[in-house]
C-alpha cells in the first residue's frame, strides 16, 4: 500500500457524527452525571470571598450580645425623667463606675440613679435609656437631665441586628464582602464552602497560539482557553489550565490521563469535527467507561459537541469555533458546574422582542441565534448578530439570543421573538448606533464612553442601519451608500422622518502591497487594465449592497478580473487580505490603507453620513453625539485618522435642530 503523503492527509475525513437532539442530549448527560454539590470543605474566613455556602448559617449567638448605648451620656431609667424639661430636671444620683465600651457592669442603676456610659458601653441592668450628654449637666456625683426619655431611647437591645437561631445565610448563597462582615461578627472564622469544581481546560489544535505569543500565517489565538476558563471561574469553578495540545493523539492521551486524577471535569476545544485533524474523540473514548455518550447534536453552534463521561468524570470537547465553544459550554457544561458548586440554577431572564429582518434558519438544527436589541416605538427589536459560529466577538456583544426550532427555516420579518439575556443587566443605552462602522465612529463614541454614557454599537452595514433608522430602533446609524445613477452619497436612501447628519469624507481608492513589482508607477485605471489582463493577479471584492461595491463596479465595467468571487465584507478585510497576500489588490479607504502599510491609489471620495430618526433626535444621547461632532477637538481627532470635514459646525447644527 502506497502512504498517504502529510499534505494529502487532509483529504482522509471521517463521518463518525450521529446526531442526536438537543433534549436527548440533555437527558443522556443528566442520566450519567451526579448533578449535586461537590462535599463541603471548611475554608478560613479570609479566603471565602465568592466560594458557595454549602450549609445554612444559623446565628450561635446575638448580635449584639448585650444592650449597648448608642451614645456618650448616662445609661437612666425612663421613668425617673418622667416630666423632665430645661426649666424642671430630674436629679439622678451617679452610681460608682464608669461604662466604657468593654467593661462588664459591677452595678445596677436603681430609682433615681444613673452610671456614666459610652457609646459601646453595656447597660447596667435596671437602666433602659441612655441620657445623651448633651441634655445634661453634671453637679458632682449627681447628674440634672433637661428631657424626658422613652424606655429604649438611645440604646440597641441584645439580638435586635442578629438573634440567637436566626437563619441569617442560606445554602447556596456566594460569599462577598457582606456576607463575611456578618460572618466575622458572629464570630466565625472559618466556613464551610462547597468544594470547587476542578475543571481541566484545554485546547487543541497546530494552529493555536498562546495569547502573549504572535501568530503566523494561518495561526491563530488560542481565545476558547481564556473565555472557557473565566466562565468556569465566574461560576465559581477553579480551572487547572492545561494550555495547547497540537493535533498529536499521543501526546493528547497523555495529557488526558495524567489531569483525570486531579480534576472533575475535562474541557477541551477542537478537533471535534470531520476534518483529518479531528482526534480528541478517538482518544477520550478510550479513558473509561461508558465513554462517549453524544458526539453530534441537531443544534447550531455546537453541532460537533462531543460528551463522553469517563470513569464518573465528564470529558467533553466542545466545538473549535469559538461562538460554538462558548454556546455548547453554556448549554451543557454551565448548569453542571453550577449544580457542582453549589448555586441554585441560572435564573433565566428574557425579554419579548420583534425581528426587524426576515431570518433563515437551518432545516433540522435548532438554532441559537445571537441578537442585539434596540428599543422601538413599537418595543424592542432584535437585530441578529449574524457573524457565524467563528467569530468571537458575537457571544461576547450579542444582548441574547433567541431559539429557532428546527423544523422552522426561515422566520419572516416582524416576528414576535422570546430573548433569553446574557450578561449582566445593563442599564439601557444612552446611544444606539447601528450601521455600517467606522473608524471615526469608534472615536466619537469612545468619547462618549469616557463621559459615562452607555453607548451601543451594532455593525449591520448601511442598509441595515438604514432600516433601524426607518424602524426608528436605533438613535443613529453611520451610512456610506452611493446611488449607481447619480453617484450621490446616502441622502437619497433616507426615509421621510429621518434626518441626515453630515458626517465625513474618505477618500476610496486601490490598495496593493508597496513592493508588488507589477503595479509600480500605475495610476488606478492603469492598474485594472494590467489586473483584467493577468489571471495571477488576484482582486478582493466587496459585498453586494455595499457602497464600495457600486464603485469597483463602476470602474471595471463589463470586466471580471481574477479573484472577482472573493468578497470581504469590510474596508479593513479588504486591506487584511492585500496585505497578507491573500489576494493582490482590492478597495478600501485610505485610512486604513496606511494602517495596513500598502501602496494607495485614490480613486473617489465616499461620505460617512449619520442618519437619525427624528423621533430620537433629542434624545439626551443624540444631543451630546452631535455637539460632539461639532467640537473643534474632535474634528481635529477626526482629520487626525484622515477623515475629511469639510463640514462647517454650523451646518451641523442646523441640520441637529431640523
Ligand atoms: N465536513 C464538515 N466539516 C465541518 C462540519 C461538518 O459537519 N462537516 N462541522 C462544522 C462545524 S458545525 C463546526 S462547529 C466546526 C467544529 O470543528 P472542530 O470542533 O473540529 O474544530 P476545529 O476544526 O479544530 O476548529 C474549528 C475552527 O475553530 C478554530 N479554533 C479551534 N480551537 C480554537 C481555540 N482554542 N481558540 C480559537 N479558535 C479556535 C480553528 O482554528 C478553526 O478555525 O467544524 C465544521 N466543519
Ligand atoms: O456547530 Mo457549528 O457550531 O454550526 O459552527
Amino acid at each position: 500500500m502506497t502512504e498517504v503523503p502529510p499534505s494529502k492527509q487532509a483529504g482522509h475525513q471521517t463521518q463518525h457524527l450521529q446526531t442526536i437532539s438537543l433534549e436527548e442530549a440533555h437527558r443522556r448527560l443528566r442520566e450519567h452525571l451526579t448533578m449535586q454539590a461537590l462535599p463541603a470543605e471548611s475554608v478560613p474566613l479570609v479566603d471565602a470571598l465568592g466560594r458557595v455556602l454549602a450549609e445554612d448559617l444559623v446565628a450561635d449567638i446575638d448580635v449584639p450580645g448585650f444592650d449597648r448605648a448608642n451614645v456618650d451620656g448616662f445609661a437612666v431609667r425612663a421613668a425617673d425623667l418622667a416630666g423632665a424639661d430645661a426649666g424642671q430636671p430630674a436629679t439622678l444620683s451617679l452610681n460608682d463606675e464608669l461604662l466604657t465600651p468593654g467593661r462588664a457592669p459591677q452595678h445596677p442603676v436603681t430609682a433615681g440613679t444613673a452610671t456614666i456610659i459610652a457609646t459601646g458601653g453595656m447597660l447596667p441592668r435596671g437602666a433602659d435609656a441612655v441620657l445623651m450628654v448633651e441634655d445634661s449637666e453634671r453637679e458632682g456625683d449627681m447628674v440634672k437631665a433637661y428631657r424626658t426619655l422613652a424606655p429604649g431611647r438611645f440604646l440597641t437591645f441584645a439580638g435586635s441586628d442578629i438573634a440567637r437561631g436566626e437563619t441569617i445565610l442560606f445554602r447556596g448563597q456566594t460569599l462577598g464582602s457582606r456576607e463575611i462582615g456578618i460572618l466575622a461578627a458572629l464570630g466565625h472564622d472559618r466556613v464551610t464552602v462547597v468544594r470547587n469544581p476542578r475543571v481541566a481546560v484545554l485546547s487543541t489544535g497546530d494552529e493555536l497560539v498562546a495569547p502573549g505569543q504572535r501568530a503566523g500565517p494561518g495561526q491563530v489565538h488560542d481565545s476558547n482557553s481564556a473565555i472557557v476558563s473565566a466562565a468556569i471561574r465566574e461560576l465559581g469553578g477553579a480551572v487547572i489550565p492545561l494550555g495547547i495540545c497540537p493535533d498529536d493523539e499521543t501526546a493528547l492521551e497523555h495529557q488526558l490521563r495524567s489531569a483525570l486524577p486531579d480534576c472533575d471535569m475535562v474541557l477541551l476545544s477542537g478537533g471535534t469535527s470531520k476534518g483529518a485533524g479531528d482526534l480528541s474523540h478517538q482518544v477520550i473514548e478510550r479513558l473509561g467507561a461508558p465513554g462517549i455518550i453524544a458526539h453530534g447534536v441537531a443544534l447550531k453552534p455546537g453541532k460537533p459537541i462531543c460528551i463522553a463521561v469517563c470513569d464518573g468524570k465528564p470529558v467533553v470537547i466542545l466545538p473549535g469555533f469559538p461562538t460554538s465553544a462558548i454556546f455548547t459550554f453554556h448549554e451543557f457544561i454551565a448548569p453542571v458546574i453550577r449544580r457542582w458548586a453549589g448555586l441554585p440554577p441560572e435564573r433565566v431572564r428574557t425579554a419579548e422582542a420583534r425581528l426587524p429582518l426576515q431570518t433563515p434558519s437551518e432545516l433540522g438544527r435548532t438554532e441559537f441565534l445571537l441578537v442585539g436589541l434596540s428599543e422601538g416605538p413599537d418595543g424592542l427589536a432584535a437585530y441578529p448578530m449574524g457573524k457565524g459560529s467563528g467569530a468571537v466577538t458575537a457571544f461576547s456583544k450579542a444582548d441574547g439570543f433567541i431559539t429557532i426550532d428546527a423544523l422552522t427555516q426561515s422566520l419572516p420579518a416582524d416576528s414576535p421573538v422570546n430573548v433569553r439575556l446574557i450578561g449582566e443587566t445593563t442599564r439601557a443605552a444612552d446611544l444606539i448606533a447601528v450601521g455600517s462602522h467606522c473608524v471615526g465612529l469608534d472615536t466619537l463614541l469612545a468619547q462618549l464612553s469616557a463621559e459615562g454614557l452607555q453607548v451601543k454599537a451594532m455593525h449591520v452595514g448601511s442598509t441595515g442601519g438604514l432600516v433601524a433608522t426607518r424602524r426608528g430602533e436605533c438613535d443613529l446609524a453611520g451610512v456610506h451608500l452611493m446611488d449607481a445613477g447619480t453617484g450621490a452619497y446616502n441622502r437619497p436612501f433616507i426615509s421621510p422622518g429621518t434626518v441626515l447628519i453630515p458626517g465625513y469624507r474618505r477618500m476610496q481608492g486601490l490598495v496593493y502591497r508597496k513592493d508588488d513589482p507589477r503595479f509600480q508607477g500605475l495610476d488606478a485605471d492603469s492598474l485594472v487594465r494590467r489586473a483584467c489582463a493577468d489571471r495571477d493577479c488576484l482582486m478582493i471584492n466587496r459585498n453586494p449592497g455595499s457602497g464600495t461595491r457600486v464603485l469597483i463596479n463602476q470602474l471595471l465595467g463589463d470586466n471580471q478580473p481574477a479573484g472577482f468571487g472573493m468578497q470581504a465584507r469590510s474596508h479593513n478585510a479588504v486591506a487584511a487580505a492585500v496585505a497578507n497576500g491573500r489576494a493582490d489588490w482590492g478597495m478600501a479607504i485610505d485610512v486604513v490603507a496606511w494602517k495596513y502599510d500598502l501602496a494607495f491609489l485614490p480613486v473617489q471620495e465616499e461620505c460617512y453620513d449619520f442618519v437619525v430618526p427624528e423621533s430620537r433626535l433629542q434624545r439626551p444621547g443624540v444631543q451630546r453625539f452631535l455637539r460632539l461632532l461639532g467640537d473643534p477637538t474632535t474634528r481635529e481627532a477626526l482629520a487626525a485618522l484622515g477623515l475629511r470635514l469639510d463640514v462647517a459646525a454650523t451646518d451641523l447644527a442646523a441640520a441637529a435642530t431640523s
